[in-house]
Formats: structure tokens, sequence, C-alpha cells
């Protein structure tokens, strides 16, 4: 058999061959390896996106006729793009017809539309093939009811098709997605401690000097690592010491958010972590920590949180709530063995450089545990070795990703929206996520809108996310806000959309229209109208809320969220709770909406 390997591109012009040599008599078996070939290559395409979006639930899907030969294969760009699957049909093409498709996992219909599940049916899939069901409860199964229902042949890997081999194929799909598995059965992000040590086990000298322990390729790698991850996180020590800038420079793509965990908040007043030109920074700290420094930090655009009680758990579970799926942790020993004694580590990745320095007190990796016996030592799991330039670096699990033991569905598998949500029962519904339920309510959502320009000729916005960011550069009479403007329509995904508009407002404030705070809140009314008027099943969930408060739980937009505690002032819910009242007829559409109106 011939699979080809990992390749960036996922559009294959013309079909690859891929064919099982197997005989009559060895036919299962050969039938199982064709399999868990195809849904490791799904699993493998699915991680193609990873540090160039923000990390998001992977989806590959590989298309393969019945004798056996690739027809297509697509995998999800970012959140708010094109599902995988549509991105496969739609490179077999006629291919489609009587083959097999094979998803790493379920697809997650969180915006109510089926476009995953339609393509398949509509491009006439007669078999899919499924590595793991949706982690997410409100998600999990639906799809899988959905085709069966159709008509569909589904198989999913350990519970129809079971063997050694399928299991390896499962094992694939929770590692690429191990972030969002540990969303779904924790309340804390997937973190990953990273460190680079000298072969007697130092991370830095004795005097605190530590650039560089790792060559310079694998410091390239570490840039890789932060582009997969939604923050870096580091001790008020390495600030003080490194002055690092913790950036992703592997080349474009995503750039995490830097955190700072400090609790005397005895940090330098200049820092290159309070340069926010490029990306944010936000420190973490006990509640009362000098507060005029905080405020001279907030002053630099820097954000400060403040805890009651400072420790990695209570720090993870806030970034949990805010949405991250991933952090890197780039901390010293100090901080890594407070996050470790918390449970909040899953993953190790170690760079040891062929270096000695010696020194009774320099840093090692991880501080004091408390262990006074080997018996004691934490064994890692799946260790993987491999060199990196002249570095050994070492990887492994310190906890194993969450096993979603497969369940035979019972006949009234999981309904659309999770029954624990339903409107009539809840005074309030939360939504933030694309992914959780009614995420469709996001701005981030995939639902592509035609908002008049300014000659009454209408325009395709591809989101309203982008509709939004655009405007406030609209009408500013300078060559680079009309280039903005044109940049952030064509903007890949809602998340691009976001990350321009946010940068270029911090970098060019002046290209920022003058009228933009006044007008900001009907900019996204009428956006929002336009969503929930053109899209039916869109409308369809917003009247369902009725009755029901809407609140986005954004902990740290105080002014579109809800805020940590109800403190935000929550204008996209209200604002979507106006809509529903028009649609509902309580109340008509206003000409135009202020803060005041609402
Ligand atoms: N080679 C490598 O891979 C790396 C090397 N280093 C090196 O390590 C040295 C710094 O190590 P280290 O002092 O351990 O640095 P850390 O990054 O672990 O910082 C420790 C600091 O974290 C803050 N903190 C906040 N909450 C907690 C908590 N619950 N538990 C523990 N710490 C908390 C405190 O900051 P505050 O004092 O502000 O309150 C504390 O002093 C430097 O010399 C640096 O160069 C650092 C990172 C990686
Ligand atoms: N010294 C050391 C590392 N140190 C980590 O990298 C940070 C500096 O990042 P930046 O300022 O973005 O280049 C530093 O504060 C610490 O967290 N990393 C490594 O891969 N290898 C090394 O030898």
């Amino acid at each position: 058999m011939v699979l080809f390997s990992g390749t960036k591109s996922y559009f294959y012009s013309s079909p690859i061959v891929c064919k099982s040599t197997a005989s009559n008599s060895n036919h299962s078996h050969a039938a199982h390896s064709l399999d868990s070939a195809y849904i490791k290559r799904a699993a493998q395409i699915a991680d193609n996106s990873a540090g160039f979006t923000s990390p998001h639930p992977n989806f590959g899907c590989v298309i393969a006729t019945p004798s056996g030969v690739v027809a297509g294969e697509g995998y999800l760009y970012a959140q708010g793009t094109k599902a995988a699957e549509v991105l496969a049909v739609e490179a077999a093409g006629s291919f489609s017809k009587g083959s097999t498709a094979y998803l790493n996992m379920e697809p997650g219909d969180c915006h109510g539309d089926q476009s995953a599940v339609s393509a398949l049916v509509q491009a006439g899939i007669t078999r899919v093939v499924v590595g793991i069901r949706h982690p997410l409860q409100h998600l999990h199964g639906n799809a899988i009811r959905s085709l069966r229902g159709q008509g569909l042949q589904v198989d999913v890997v350990g519970e129809d098709l079971k063997s050694k081999i399928m299991e390896e194929a499962r094992k694939s799909c929770l590692l690429v997605n191990a972030p969002l598995i540990h969303r779904a059965t924790s309340r804390v992000p997937f973190s990953v401690l990273k460190y680079a040590m000298t072969l007697d086990g130092k991370i830095a000298t004795t005097s605190g000097h530590a650039a560089w322990i790792s060559s310079k390729k694998s410091r390239n790698r570490v840039f890789e690592l932060r582009g997969r991850s939604d923050a870096i996180i580091v001790g008020g020590n390495t600030v003080r010491k490194d002055n690092p800038r913790l950036t992703a420079r592997h080349g474009g793509g995503h750039t995490p958010i830097r955190i700072v965990m400090t609790q005397t908040f005895n940090l330098p007043e200049e820092a290159n972590l309070w340069d926010i030109s490029d990306v944010s920074t936000i420190v973490v700290t006990q509640r009362g920590a000098r507060r005029s420094f905080q405020k001279l930090l907030a002053s630099k655009g820097v954000e400060v949180v403040e805890f009651d009680i400072l420790n990695p758990r209570e720090v993870m579970e806030y970034f949990h709530d805010r949405g991250y799926l991933s952090i890197l942790w780039e901390c010293g020993g100090t901080l890594a063995a407070s996050a470790i004694s918390s449970g909040v580590i899953h993953k190790v990745f170690a760079f040891v450089a062929p270096k000695i320095i010696g020194g009774k007190n320099a840093p090692s990796p991880v501080g004091e545990l408390g262990m006074v016996e080997m018996s004691q030592a934490l064994d890692l799991i799946d260790v993987c070795f491999e060199q990196v330039g002249p570095d050994m670096l070492i990887s492994g699990f310190l906890q194993p990703v969450p096993d979603l033991v497969p369940v035979i569905p019972s006949e009234d598998e999981t309904f659309a929206i999770d029954p624990s949500i339903t409107p009539y029962e809840s005074r309030i519904i939360f939504f933030y996520k694309t992914w959780d339920p009614y995420g469709a309510f996001s701005n981030f959502s995939p639902h592509p809108i035609q908002m008049p320009d300014g000659s009454g000729a209408y325009a395709t916005w591809s989101s309203v996310e982008h509709y939004y960011q655009a405007h406030k550069f609209m009408g500013v009479d300078e060559p680079m806000a009309k280039d903005c403007v044109e940049k952030i329509k064509s903007a890949k995904s809602p998340e691009e959309a976001a990350r321009m508009g946010r940068s270029m407002q911090k970098q060019r404030p002046d290209l920022v229209r003058s009228d933009w705070e006044g007008l900001k809140i009907d900019v996204m009314y009428r956006a929002l109208k336009c969503k929930f008027s053109i899209y039916p099943h869109l409308q369809s969930m917003l009247l369902s809320t009725a009755g029901s408060v809407l609140v986005e739980a954004s902990p740290h937009d105080l002014f579109w969220g809800g805020g940590r505690e109800g403190e935000g002032l929550n204008y996209l819910g209200r604002l979507l709770m106006l809509i529903r009242s028009e649609f509902l007829g309580e109340c008509s559409s206003p000409s135009e909406i202020t803060c005041e109106a609402l």
C-alpha cells in the first residue's frame, strides 16, 4: 500500500492511487488496515492548520473510492471556515459517489446548518468511518445519528471496528484533538511544559543566565510549539531575569497571547512583554498587589487580572472559561513545580543540550515537589525521543489524554442542543465559542451576510466579525485605511479578521474613524439583524431562547461580553435579545441603535 506523506497541500488535481493488495483470504485484515491507514491520514491532515490559526477542533476528511483510490482530502483551516468534509467532497468531485469518507472526528454541527453532513450526503458518499465521536456533550453522536438516518453506513472506530490496528488509528485521533478532549473532560486547558536544560540538568547558570542552552534549531522548534498554543505563560522571575519576548517567530500565522504570573507584582517598568503592538500580554496577580503599578501597566495596554487565590489551577480555570484550549508553560522551575503539583500540566517537552555548566545553585527545570523516594517519581507516558540539531528532544505525557470510552449509542442518542440547557428551564443562556452550545450566536460563526455599501449596492461579508472589524476603518480618507478594509474583508476566517482589525486599531489609532465609539453598536446591530434574518435555522435558534437572558460569556470583554462576575455590559447579548424581540413582534426596529437605547 502506498501512503502519501505529510504534504501541506490538501487539494489534489487528480485522484491518488492507494490500493489494497489484499487477497480474499485476509480481506478483513486488509480492510481494517486500509480503514486504519485512512483514519490516521485524516488525523494527520487535521493537524495541518496547527500554528497558523488559533487552536480549535481539528477536523480532517479523506475520501476513498471503493477500489482504494484517494479522491479528495480536506481539513478545517480555522474556526469559521469551510468544513473539512465540504472541502474533501469538492476536491473529489464526482468520485465521491459510492465512496467512503474517513473522518478523524465526528463533525461538530455547532452552527445548526449541518454543512458537513449535507456535503457527504449530497455528494453520494455511501460509507463513513469515524475515528472518534465528538467529545463535546451537546454535539456527541448528533452527526452520526443524522448520517445513519439518511441511509449512510457509519462505522465508528472502537465500536463497529475493533482490532489492534484500529485502536492505533483511534489513538491518533485522540492525540490530534487532545486540547479539545481536555476541554470536554476537565475544567482546564491542555497544558504543555517546555524547557531547555543542559546535560547536567540546569536551565540557567547560577547567576540566572540562560541565553542560550538549546541550539537555534531547537529554538525554532519552540516557535512552532508557540504557534500551536493559545497562550504562553511564564513566572515573574523569568520576566525579571530574561526579559523575554515570547513571540512565535516561525513565519506568520497564529500568535499566542503572553501571560505573566506574579504574586508580588514586582515587575520591571520596561520589558519586552509590555510592547503589545503585535500581541497582547495579560498579567495575572494576587488581588491588591501594587495597584499603582498595575495602573501603569494598564496604561500601556497590558491587561491585569487579579485573583483572590493565585495558583496555577485557578489561573488555568480562568483561561478555560476564556475559551483557551492549549497553553505552553515556558517558566522556570519554581512555577513549573507549582503547576505540576496542581495537576495542570499534561505534557512535557524537554530539550536536552549536550553541554555541562555545573553550579550547585544553578536552577533546574522543576523545583520542589516534596518527593522523598524514587517510587514517587512521575512517569511519562508515550515517550518520544527525537534529535533536533545537536540536542535531544524528549517528550511525553504526564497525564494520558482522557479516553472517550466508546459507547454503543442508544436509540435516542444525544439531542441536537444539550437538553440540560433547555431555554425554558434556564433563565440565562451563555454563549461564547462557536463550538459551544449556542455557538452560532457568536460573531465568529461562519455565516456570510449581505450588507449595503455606501452606494446602495450589496456586498457579501464572510461573517459578522469581518463586517464589524472592517467598519472601524470605513470612510477614512487615507489609502492605508482603505487597504485595511479590503484586507479584513478578504481575511480567511473571522479569527483572522479580528486579529487584523484589533492589531491595526492598536498600531494605527489614527486610521480608525473618529465616530467609531458612538457608531459601533449600530454597526453590530445591523450585521446581526442581517445574519438572523437570512438564515432561518439561526432565527429559529434565537426564537427558541425566548424568555431567557442571553449573555456572551466573555470574561474579559467588558463591553460586548458579560465579564467574569457579571460586571460586563453584555452589549452583544443585549443586541441579540433586542433582535429576538423584533422578530417576536414585541417591538419595532429602531432607526439607529445607541448604548443608551439598550
Ligand atoms: N532554560 C529554560 O528553558 C528556562 C530557563 N529559565 C531560567 O530560569 C530562571 C528563573 O526561574 P524561576 O525563578 O523558577 O522562574 P519562574 O518563571 O518559575 O518564576 C517564578 C515566579 O513565578 C511567580 N509565581 C506566581 N504564582 C506562583 C506560584 N503559585 N508558584 C510559584 N511561582 C509563582 C512568582 O513571581 P513573583 O516573584 O513576581 O511574585 C515567582 O517568583 C531564570 O534564570 C531563567 O533564565 C526560565 C524559563 C525557561
Ligand atoms: N533559555 C532557553 C529558553 N528559554 C525560554 O525562552 C524565553 C525567551 O524567549 P524569547 O525572548 O521569545 O526568545 C525565556 O524567557 C524562557 O522562557 N528556551 C529555549 O528553548 N532554549 C533556551 O536555551
